[in-house]
This record gives structure tokens, sequence and C-alpha cells, in this order.
């Protein structure tokens, strides 16, 4: 392997605590919020193309009109703790929230900045008060942060002269002295979210990005931080030169799935997906295709069928509350999810051969294997391959605990029956499994 000094440090997965925590979590929230939700993807009364909160880097937009935005950030209707309870109420194990997008707009009382909520008519911290009511419903809070900052005059795209050098050398300190606030700050917080790393002075900045991840963990040791942050010394991004993933988990899912088990390479991952095409931040207009609860539980059920977690992304309005569609999506996912979260929380990849109705999925806690089914067949027969050395003892639906009927085809093929009629939402049926012998055994009768 070729010799590196800024690829990664550790070979295989993290095995502490504080990451197997991170593996059961299953189902997130992401919360794109900042001066784009004001314009919501409209600019002068016109539609603006692209992704809401990028309105800044559009030609149409001039950024100094953009950056005066700040002088109407007054989210009135800002309720963390409303905000926290509808998370709660979705099932939500973890949240990724931005202290700071793109643009530069930071959240919370930066003193390394005059482009913060203090200089708003808000004049509050936005990130302590959601941090304690998203903590008071249990839920775990991860903090997103654009390394990428156009606000910030010695931000480089990349470094062609000494002067580039000299401001970029600023801007590194700047980023520094921003992420120990954060932490400082926001003590609880348990991993750090980085983006806007894809640029050429970040891929230049390689051994600058590993000393900083080992000085943030060592300020907040546990903490999880994905590989979106770190290039190697060779400008390598996620894998390093020899392959290696360089962070504690794979951060390049963003809306998109591992299609194979395979893509996954063993790494630890989670997908990020919006409810839009493309649309982080609040866009007044969402065009194109909208996401349905049943698409996303999908989304959700194969991510966790491929040892991942799905977290799903919300752009509250300006103002500070959430859109009808939202709101709406929120609670059907927490109505599955109340009926079907054992098949999503402290689960992971099943020794199943997947099968066309859907996904399954095996608790790390009880066991139990779960069938999560999308496509029932028209036959209403469900076909089960079951793996050598095991028996299925017991086959329920969740929610009604019908027992369900098994018919053995031939060797480990299997139907199970699922009830007719239409469902509006996948059903989930959880397989208690039992060794052949042991099977043999409950057999035998007693002498
Ligand atoms: C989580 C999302 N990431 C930001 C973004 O700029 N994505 C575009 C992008 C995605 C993947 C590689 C390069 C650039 C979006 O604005 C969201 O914050």
């Amino acid at each position: 392997s070729i010799p590196l000094r800024h690829g990664a440090h550790r070979i295989g997965n993290r095995t502490d605590s504080d990451m197997a925590h991170w593996r059961d979590y299953g189902l997130g929230q992401f919360i794109h919020w900042g001066l784009y939700a004001i314009p919501g993807g409209f600019w002068h009364g016109q539609p603006v193309n692209g992704a809401a909160e990028w309105i800044r880097s559009s030609k149409k937009v001039d950024p100094k009109e953009y950056d005066a935005l700040i002088s109407q950030f007054n989210p009135v209707k800002y309720d963390p703790v409303a905000w926290a309870l509808m998370a709660k109420n979705m099932g939500t194990k973890y949240v990724t929230f931005t202290t700071k997008h793109h643009d530069g707009f930071c959240l919370w009382p930066s003193k390394y900045s005059d482009f913060t909520i203090m200089q708003s008519p808000w004049k509050k911290d936005i990130i302590k008060p959601f941090v304690e009511a998203y903590n008071k419903q249990g839920i775990d809070v991860y903090l997103y942060f654009s390394i990428m900052d156009w606000h910030n005059p010695d931000w480089r795209y990349e470094l062609k002269t000494k002067s580039d050098s000299v401001a970029f050398d600023r801007f590194k300190e700047f980023t520094k002295n921003q992420l120990t606030e954060l932490l400082t700050l926001y003590p609880t917080t348990k991993g750090l979210w980085f983006d806007g790393t894809w640029d050429k002075s970040w891929k230049a900045s390689g051994a600058f990005s590993d000393e900083l991840e080992q000085y943030l963990k060592k300020l907040r040791p546990g903490l999880v931080i994905g590989s979106r942050l770190r290039a190697d010394e060779k400008g390598n991004r996620h894998l390093d030169a020899n392959g290696r993933l360089m962070g504690d988990y794979h951060q390049v899912w963003e809306r998109k799935i591992p299609e194979t088990i395979a893509e996954v390479k063993g790494y630890d991952w989670e997908c990020v997906m919006t409810v839009p095409e493309n649309q982080w931040g609040y866009n007044a207009r969402w065009s194109g295709h909208v996401k349905s609860s049943s698409e996303i539980i999908e989304m959700l059920a194969n991510c966790v069928s491929k040892g991942g977690n799905f977290v799903l992304n919300f752009g509250p309005k300006g103002d500070g509350s959430f859109r009808e569609e939202e709101i709406r999506l929120a609670k059907e996912i927490g109505n599955w999810m109340a009926v079907n979260g054992e098949a999503i929380y402290a689960a992971g990849q099943s020794d199943f051969r997947k099968e066309d109705w859907g996904y399954y999925t095996k608790s790390k806690t009880s066991g139990k294997t779960y069938m999560v089914v999308f496509n029932t067949p028209v036959t209403n027969m469900l076909k089960v391959n079951i793996p050598k050395n095991q028996k299925i003892a017991s086959q329920k639906l969740l929610g009604s605990k019908q027992v369900l009927p098994l018919e053995h085809i031939e060797g480990r093929m299997h139907y199970i029956r699922l009830p007719g009629g239409v469902r509006q939402q996948p059903a989930v049926i959880e397989l208690q499994l039992i060794s052949d012998d042991q099977k043999k055994e409950l057999d035998v009768p007693k002498t």
C-alpha cells in the first residue's frame, strides 16, 4: 500500500459504544434552515432554478442583496419544542441541523463572524433551544457545518497564488475556531456533519483536515464524523489512496441509496434524502416528483436492510413554520413507525436472500427477522427462502399479531400467505426463527 500520513488511521469500522448507538438509529431527520428560507427559491418574484439553499450562487442574484436578507430574519413562528415533538412523533432517533450552510450565515452567536443570528432582528441563539428541545425528547443532535463559506472573503475555491494561501490559512483558523465554539456551546452534540468540501482548496488541505478531525475528537471523545470532512495528502476524498474510508461512516449517499449490498463495502453508512427531487432549504414551489410516505418508508426499509440509516430532510419556512406536506409526512411515517418500528430500530441486514416483495431486516435486540412487504404478489403468497439450519417457529403480522399460514414448497422454499385486502402502507411480518436441531428436539416426543 501507498505510505500515507493523512489517510485513514483505522482499518474497519469503529467498535466503540458511541458508534454502536449511531448504528442503531435507523431513522433520522435533517433540517435545513437559514436566510435562503426567506426567498424560498424565488427572486424579485421570479422562480430561480436549482436548490433553494443555493440561490445566493445564482447569476440572477446579487450576493450583497442576498446577504441583506439578514435584516429580515425574524422567525416569529420558530418553536423548537414543537419541532422536537413533531420529530419525536415521526419516530426520529437523531437529527442533523444546519448551523452554517454555504452562504455563511451562522444560526449561533459566533464571535468570529458578523454574519450571525445576533446581527438579525431575532438577536437570539437558535441552536441552543433546538438542542435542548430535541435532547429532551430523547433525540440525539448532530450539527451540520459547511466548510465552504461564500460570505467569508478568505474562502477560496482554488489556491493559485501565495496570497490565496495566506487568505486560506486565515480561513482554516476561522473554521477551527467556529467548530470549537459549536462543541463548547453545545456539549451534548453527538457528531458533526460536514459539507462543502469538494473544491480544490480543500482537496489541497488534506493535512489540515486530518489534524482538524483529530483536534475535534480530542475535544469531544466519541464524536461521530462522516467521510465528507477529510482529504488525504493526495487530494482523495471519502476513500484514501489505499481505498480505505476516511471517517466514521460513508457519507457519499446524498439523495441516493446503494443498489446492492456489495456497494456498501462493509462500511457504516447513512442516506440523506429530500422530499422533492432536490430541495433542502424551503422552496415555495415544489416542482417535479414529491415523495409519498410509502415511498419514504420503502427507502427507510431499503437502507436498514443494507445496514444503513435513513435521514429525511425538512425545510422550515423563513418564519419558522413547517409546510403542510412535511407535517403530513411526519405524521404518516410516525403512524407506521409506531406499529412497525421494531423492524427498523437497532436492526440491520438479515441473512435471508432478498425477494421481490420487499426487504428483510434483522433486529439486533430481539434476534427476530422482519419481512417489510411493499410489492404484494397477485397470489398474496410471499416466497421465503429459509437459510440453512434455520426453521421458522412463528410468522405474525406486526400490529395485529395475526399468525399467517406457512406452506412448505420444497427444500428451503416456503410460502407465507399475506391476508388479502388493499393496504395504504407496507405490511411487516415478524419471523421467529430457531435452529434446525432445536426444532427436531422440540418434535421428539418427551419419553
Ligand atoms: C446535504 C446537501 N449537500 C448540499 C450540496 O451542495 N449538495 C450538492 C453536492 C452533492 C454531492 C457532491 C457535491 C455537491 C446541499 O445544499 C445540502 O446541504
